[in-house]
C-alpha cells in the first residue's frame, strides 16, 4: 500500500504523496506514475500529483500535470501542499518557505473559523516573450493569431509556468474546449506548449477567468492562471490593481 493524501484548491484537485514512499515502494519513473494516479477512470483521480522532496532542508513542491508531464509551479498546488505540510507537521509556524523549480514561494496561512487561507507570494511576473516562446517580440501582448482558421488576440506572460490569456465578452464552452487544446499544443509558437485563459471583465476589480491547463485540460480553477489573468488586467488598464477573480465556484483575491 502507498500513502496518499488529495486535496483540493478551489476545485484544482491533487494526488500528494512523499517521495520517501515512492522510492520505499520502488517507483523510479514518476510522469508514467503521475499518469496512472491522476486518471478519473483507473487511477485515484486528479489534475496534477504533488510529490513531497527536500531540497537543501526545505519541502519541494514537485509537480506533475495529469498527463505525466512536470510543470515548474502550480498556484493552488502550492497551497493545498502548505496544508499538507501543516496537517503533517512537516513545518513550525505560520509562515513558512516552499521550494519549487524556479522560485522560494513564501506561503502563510491563517486557520480561524476552521477554514483554510493560505496567502502565497507567487514572485514577479515575466514577460521576456523571446526568450521564453517562439518570437522575436520582447513582449507578447494583445497579438493577433490565427489557429484552424480562428483568429485570436492573446497575450503571453509566465507567472510561475507559461501563460497565455485571451481576454473575451462572452465565454463559449465550445470555443474553449476546442481551441483551449488547439492553442495549448500550437507549438509552433510555443513550442513546450501553453496554458490558455480564457478572461472576462466584469468591472475594475472583478474577472472570469475559465482556464485550459497545458497537460490536464479544462480544470475548475489554475491559480496561476488567475494570477497572469489580473496582472494582465491590471496592465491593459481594464482593473484596479486589486482584484477579485471568479472560477468556477470560488474566489481568488490577486
Ligand atoms: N493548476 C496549476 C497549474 C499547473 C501546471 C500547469 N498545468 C502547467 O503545465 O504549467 C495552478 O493552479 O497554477
Amino acid at each position: 500500500m502507498l500513502k496518499f493524501e488529495k486535496y483540493q484548491g478551489a476545485g484544482n484537485d491533487f494526488v500528494i504523496v512523499n517521495e520517501r514512499d515512492l522510492i520505499e515502494k520502488g517507483i523510479p519513473d514518476y510522469n508514467e506514475f503521475a499518469a496512472q494516479i491522476c486518471d478519473r477512470h483507473y487511477g485515484i483521480g486528479a489534475d496534477g500529483l504533488i510529490i513531497l522532496k527536500y531540497v537543501a532542508n526545505m519541502p519541494f513542491m514537485f509537480f506533475f500535470n495529469s498527463d505525466g508531464s512536470q510543470a515548474p509551479m502550480c498556484g493552488n498546488g502550492i497551497r493545498c501542499f502548505s496544508q499538507y505540510l501543516i496537517n503533517n507537521h512537516l513545518v513550525e509556524g505560520n509562515e513558512f518557505t516552499v521550494k519549487t523549480v524556479d522560485l522560494n514561494i513564501r506561503t502563510s496561512y491563517d486557520d480561524e473559523n476552521d477554514i483554510f487561507t493560505a496567502r502565497v507570494n507567487m514572485g514577479k511576473p515575466v514577460f521576456d516573450a523571446n526568450k521564453l516562446i517562439n518570437t522575436e517580440k520582447e513582449r507578447f501582448l494583445k497579438e493577433k493569431i490565427t489557429v484552424d482558421g480562428k483568429e485570436f488576440e492573446i497575450s503571453y506572460i509566465f507567472t510561475g509556468t507559461d501563460h497565455s490569456v485571451i481576454f473575451v465578452n462572452e465565454f463559449d464552452d465550445k470555443i474553449i474546449n476546442t481551441f483551449g487544446k488547439k492553442i495549448e499544443n500550437y507549438t509552433e509558437l510555443f513550442p513546450k506548449k501553453v496554458n490558455v485563459n480564457f478572461v472576462k471583465v466584469y468591472d475594475k476589480t472583478h474577472i472570469e477567468v475559465i482556464t485550459w491547463e497545458r497537460g490536464a485540460g479544462r480544470t475548475l480553477a489554475c491559480g496561476t492562471g488567475v494570477t497572469a489573468a489580473a496582472v494582465l488586467s491590471r496592465i491593459f488598464g481594464y482593473t484596479e490593481y486589486k482584484v477579485n477573480v471568479k472560477v468556477w465556484t470560488a474566489c481568488h483575491r490577486i
